[in-house]
């Protein structure tokens, strides 16, 4: 049976992993620093980060194959990450009230017996309703902001936000777990399986 292992530190992916296939998985956060790429296209970095996290863990084992994910809200063709202050967690929301657009997930599964490696891109469209400075200041101040792509948490008090998405929901929280569940089986893992991995 393989050994599955989550190249991740999100404590939201951890769940989200857990509910799709179990408690049978190895949680490794990767060291890689995540870096701009100036000129590559903002899906494509998106790609190439959960890849190089992946092969940063990857580095750690033997055998198994490797989840990486990154996240990221795509917004008039600029990706907004994870606001380093308070600051610029209501600058995002400002630039996101009102509006329609994308939370972006690149996804890596590598195959440590064979080398072989899969990335795909996620996307589903939020569409935001119109929040005053009020609320984005309140909202900020609950401090869900601060580790989430685009400083609001679907899952959260965030979903007051939220008038409607089109896509996988789970994509939005950071694990597209239908894509990863196509995936996963073209490596000959069923989830289903009763002593997965
Ligand atoms: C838009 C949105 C993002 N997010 C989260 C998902 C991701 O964890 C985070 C984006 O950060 P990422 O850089 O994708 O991941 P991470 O730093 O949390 O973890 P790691 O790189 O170790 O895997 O934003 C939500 O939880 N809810 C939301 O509604």
């Amino acid at each position: 049976m393989r050994q599955i292992i989550l190249a991740s530190a999100s404590p939201r992916r951890k769940e989200l992993l857990k509910q799709f296939i179990g408690d049978n998985f190895l949680v490794y956060a990767s060291s890689y620093e995540e870096s701009p790429y100036p000129g590559l296209h903002p899906k494509e970095l998106l790609l190439r980060h959960s890849t190089e996290k992946a092969r940063d863990v990857a580095k750690h084992f033997n055998s198994g194959l490797v989840i990486s994910a990154d996240t990221s809200v795509l917004f008039n063709g600029k990706l907004l990450g994870k606001p380093k202050s308070p600051e610029e967690a209501e600058e995002m929301l400002k630039l996101l009230s009102g509006h329609r657009f994308l939370v972006v997930t690149g996804l890596t599964v590598l195959d440590l017996d064979s080398g072989v490696e899969i990335k795909e891109l996620e996307s589903t469209t939020v569409w935001m309703d119109e929040i005053s400075s009020e609320q984005i200041s309140a909202y900020v101040r609950t401090g869900e902001s601060l580790d989430k792509a685009g400083a609001f948490a679907v899952q959260g008090k965030g979903a007051a936000f939220v008038e409607k998405i089109e896509g996988d929901f789970f994509n939005v929280v950071g694990l597209p777990l239908f894509r990863l569940g196509k995936i996963l089986q073209k490596f000959g893992v069923s989830i289903f399986q009763e002593d997965l991995p």
